[in-house]
């Protein structure tokens, strides 16, 4: 057991081993049409006129390619590439020190910029907006501040929870970019794309099966590639087929919609205990023992997308797609929960 990762889920592991899988070019990327072309004028524009980038936010779930478009975009504008993240970036001076040895024209990439410390944010203030740095030298009646100017630069931010960036932040950002989940077919190419790069040869209705239950995740599609690639070798003559993909993903308990255990679990705990909801997060997150931030971020999104649950103003319910789902039907007296949209949250 040297995974402590959860094999379906989305979240990264240290050692990153779907590195190799990394479109390097935003014709090498898969899905996000709207976003790449988007970025594709940006780029061209900025080139063409020789000048920094504007700075760029990349949100949505994890796994989706906010950290491979962020490298994408400073290899197509063909500059350099700085990444930190958000709770790395300790003090003010350590910004500051990054800020500073950036070359003309290079990104800047702060990875879960959701979570920097608020005296940091301060000061990236003036870095985004007027390229200068406001530092406070000495202490006490001798203090006084400075300003530096920075070279132009293009930050790059990307955060999972794109809710939780104080105002100020957000609109720093002149290109905000969401990330939305992959279709069926866009993973279908995900899948034969990264097939090829492994060298495992894998049938098209093989690639399908994967397709379909990979979470709508290209990160996922690779992590389950690996895995049934394992049991082709067992199984068959290594070739995968459909078979195959879906025998070892039911194995590894992942279902026909590419739910995993712990997706059920969830969807299992509002259906029994909480009677289809509403439950709130917080008592949702203690009842399965995982962080609220892991609920909102890895589980929930998904299930929302597929129409399973609804988060509204009183908590989370199940659809009826949900009791569908588990194969069970709702307690007596209670209306369809198709209802429930009427109250929810987000717009
Ligand atoms: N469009 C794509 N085409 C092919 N592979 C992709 C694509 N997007 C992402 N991937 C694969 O998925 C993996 C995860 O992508 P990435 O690390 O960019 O996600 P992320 O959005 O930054 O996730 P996190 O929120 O966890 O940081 C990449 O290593 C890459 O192999
Ligand atoms: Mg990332």
């Amino acid at each position: 057991m040297t995974d402590p990762v959860p094999l379906h889920s989305p979240t990264r592991q240290p050692d990153d081993p779907d590195a190799a899988l990394r479109p390097k070019s935003l014709a090498e990327f898969i899905g996000q049409e709207a976003a790449r072309d988007n970025l594709r004028v940006f780029i061209e524009s900025a080139k063409s006129r020789a000048e920094a980038m504007d700075h760029v936010l990349f949100f949505g779930p994890p796994g989706l390619g906010k950290t491979t478009l962020a490298q994408i975009v400073a290899k197509e504008l063909g500059v350099g590439f700085r990444a930190t993240s958000g709770p790395v970036i300790a003090r003010a001076g350590d910004l500051a020190a990054l800020l500073t040895n950036l070359e003309p024209h290079d990104v800047l990439f702060i990875d879960e910029i959701h979570r920097l410390n608020p005296v940091v944010e301060e000061i990236l203030y003036p870095a985004m907006e007027d390229r200068a740095l406001d530092i406070i030298i000495g202490e006490g009646p001798s203090a006084r501040s400075v300003r530096i100017d920075l070279p132009p630069f293009t930050l790059v931010g990307a955060t999972t929870r794109q809710g939780l960036l104080t105002t100020p932040l957000r609109d720093r950002f002149g290109i905000p970019v969401r990330l939305n989940f992959y279709t069926h077919e866009e993973l279908d190419l995900v899948v034969t794309r990264g097939a090829r790069l492994l060298g495992m040869p894998i049938d098209p209705a093989g690639a399908r099966e994967i397709a379909r239950r990979s979470r709508g995740t290209p990160r996922v599609a690779g992590r389950l590639m690996r895995r049934v690639r394992d049991f082709a070798h067992v199984a068959g003559d290594g070739t995968v087929t459909r078979a195959i993909a879906d025998n070892a993903l039911t194995r590894l308990e992942i279902d026909r919609l590419g739910l995993d255990a712990m997706d059920r679990r969830y969807l299992t705990m509002i259906a029994t205990t909480y009677k289809g909801g509403p439950v709130g997060v917080e008592t949702l997150a203690a009842g399965l023992s995982e962080p609220r931030d892991t609920v909102e971020e890895v589980i929930e999104p998904y299930l929302i997308q597929l129409g399973l649950i609804a988060r509204t103003a009183r908590g989370r319910c199940l659809n009826d797609a949900g009791w569908n789902h588990l194969e069970m039907t709702p307690p007596k007296g209670l209306g369809g929960s198709s209802q429930n949209s009427l109250f929810d949250e987000e717009s």
